[in-house]
């Protein structure tokens, strides 16, 4: 069962490695009846993940969002810059475990992509799983709570 709220568009961003996982993700999500707002680079030429994970974020932490995906080579870059964003927690998914979890566990409201490392339908069926996942709250709340810092 999800829990985000799909009135709101999902926004997206990549850099020039996630440029071909953002198409097909993006194309599966449409066709599933879901609004994609895309914040990514759409040509392989090499950018700087930075200039298209803030603005994704930024988008997902003002609440216009139902939450986010990033993409990039190892996705660390993308979600190293998404954490630095004081209401965005963004999990790092290389299988549906993972994908799972981040929900579950971390409440995860930016899912991170490894576009080298992970076939590009495993990175959909990942994406369903992190959707179809909701937030356990209990003990986790209690660790989710303590994650910000003033
Ligand atoms: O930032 C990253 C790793 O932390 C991403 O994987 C980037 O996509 C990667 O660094 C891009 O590498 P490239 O050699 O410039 O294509």
């Amino acid at each position: 069962m999800s829990t985000f709220d799909f009135s709101k568009p999902i926004a997206i961003g990549n850099d020039h490695a996630g440029v071909e996982y953002k198409q097909a993700i993006s194309k599966w999500l449409e066709e599933k009846g879901y609004t994609v707002k895309n914040f990514g680079t759409d040509v392989l030429t090499s950018v700087d993940y930075p200039d298209f994970a803030h603005p994704t974020a930024s988008f997902v932490e003002s609440g216009e969002a139902a939450f986010g995906i990033l993409i990039c080579g190892s996705a660390n870059g993308v979600a190293i810059t998404a954490n630095k964003h004081q209401g965005i927690r963004a999990g790092l998914a290389w299988d549906n475990e993972v994908a799972k979890l981040i929900r579950l566990h971390n409440d995860a409201n930016v899912i991170c992509i490894p576009a080298r490392f992970i076939a590009v339908q495993y990175a959909i069926q990942i994406i369903e799983t992190f959707i179809n996942t909701a937030f356990e709250g209990g003990r986790h709340a209690n660790r989710v709570n303590k994650i910000a810092c003033s």
